[in-house]
C-alpha cells in the first residue's frame, strides 16, 4: 500500500547562505494492508521527515514514493489534495483548525468530504469523540480552546473518521491518560483489522509493542557525515 524506494532528500537553507543539509539517503520501506510499521532511530534522524515526505509535504531529491495508486514524488498538488482526502490520513500531533468550527464538525469534516450524508457524518464524529471521552458540553465549541491532551484526541477523532486505506500517525498517544490511550490502541487495532496500513512514530514503547508488527530504524538512511 506504502511502497517508497531509494528515497533521499536534502534541505537548502536559503536563508543561511544556501547551506545544505543531507538527512536521508536510500531509504527503502514497504508497507502492506493492515500492517502497522513504527519508524524508529535518534533524535534528528529523520522519522519526522519521513513522515511529511509520504504525506507530499516535503519534496524528494531522488527516489519515490507511492500510497495507493498516487506516485507522490510525481504527483500534482491537485492529485496530493485527492490523496489526502480519499486514502492517506494523517494524524499530527497538533491541532490545525479553522477558528470558530464547532468540534463536531471538524471531526466530521473528513466524512463530508468524501461525500458522507450530514447526518451520517456527524453521528460518527459523536461516536468517536464519546469514545475518546471528550465532553458532549464541548462539541459545540471551537476545539482552539481545549487543553493540549483534548486537542489531541479531536485531532485522533479527526484521523479516524473516515476509514482511509493508509495512516500517518505522529506520536498519537503523547499526552494522553492511560484510559485514552487505550482507546487509541484499539482504534489503531481496528484500522489495522480493516486492512489500513500505517506508518507511525511512538516514543511510547509500550505502545509501539502492541500495536506495530515491525519497526524500521531511519538511521539506517542517516547519510554518513564527513568528519
Ligand atoms: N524544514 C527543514 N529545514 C531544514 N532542516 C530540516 C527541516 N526539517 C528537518 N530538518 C533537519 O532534518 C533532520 C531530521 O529531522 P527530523 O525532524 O525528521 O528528525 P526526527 O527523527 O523526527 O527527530 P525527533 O525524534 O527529534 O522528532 C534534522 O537534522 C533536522 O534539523
Amino acid at each position: 500500500m506504502i511502497e517508497i524506494e531509494n528515497l533521499s532528500k536534502a534541505f537548502t537553507l536559503h536563508n543561511q547562505g544556501g547551506a545544505t543539509i543531507r538527512v536521508m539517503e536510500g531509504a527503502n520501506l514497504s508497507v502492506q494492508k493492515g500492517e502497522c510499521v513504527a519508524l524508529v532511530g535518534a533524535s534528528g534522524a529523520g522519522k519526522s521527515t519521513l513522515m511529511r515526505m509520504i504525506y507530499g509535504n516535503y519534496l524528494a531529491e531522488h527516489g519515490s514514493i507511492r500510497v495507493g495508486r498516487t506516485v507522490v514524488t510525481d504527483a500534482s498538488p491537485r492529485d496530493i489534495l485527492t490523496m489526502r482526502r480519499d486514502v492517506l490520513g494523517y494524524v499530527s500531533q497538533f491541532l490545525r483548525v479553522v477558528p470558530r468550527v464547532p468540534t463536531l464538525d471538524v471531526v466530521a469534516e473528513p466524512l463530508l468530504a468524501v461525500g458522507t450524508p450530514r447526518d451520517l457524518a456527524r453521528d460518527r464524529a459523536a461516536e468517536l469523540l464519546e469514545r475518546l471521552n471528550i465532553p458532549q458540553t464541548l462539541w459545540g465549541l471551537s476545539p482552539t480552546t481545549f487543553s493540549g491532551g483534548e486537542q489531541q484526541r479531536v485531532n485522533i477523532a479527526r484521523g479516524f473518521t473516515h476509514d482511509y486505506p493508509a495512516l500517518l500517525l505522529d506520536e498519537p498517544t503523547a499526552s494522553l491518560d492511560a484510559t485514552n490511550r487505550a482507546v487509541v490502541l484499539d482504534l489503531i487495532g481496528a484500522a489495522k483489522a480493516r486492512g489500513a496500513a500505517i506508518v507511525g512514530i511512538f516514543h511510547d514503547e509500550a505502545a509501539r509493542d502492541q500495536v506495530c508488527d515491525r519497526e524500521i530504524d531511519v538511521t539506517a538512511f542517516t547519510p554518513v557525515r564527513a568528519a
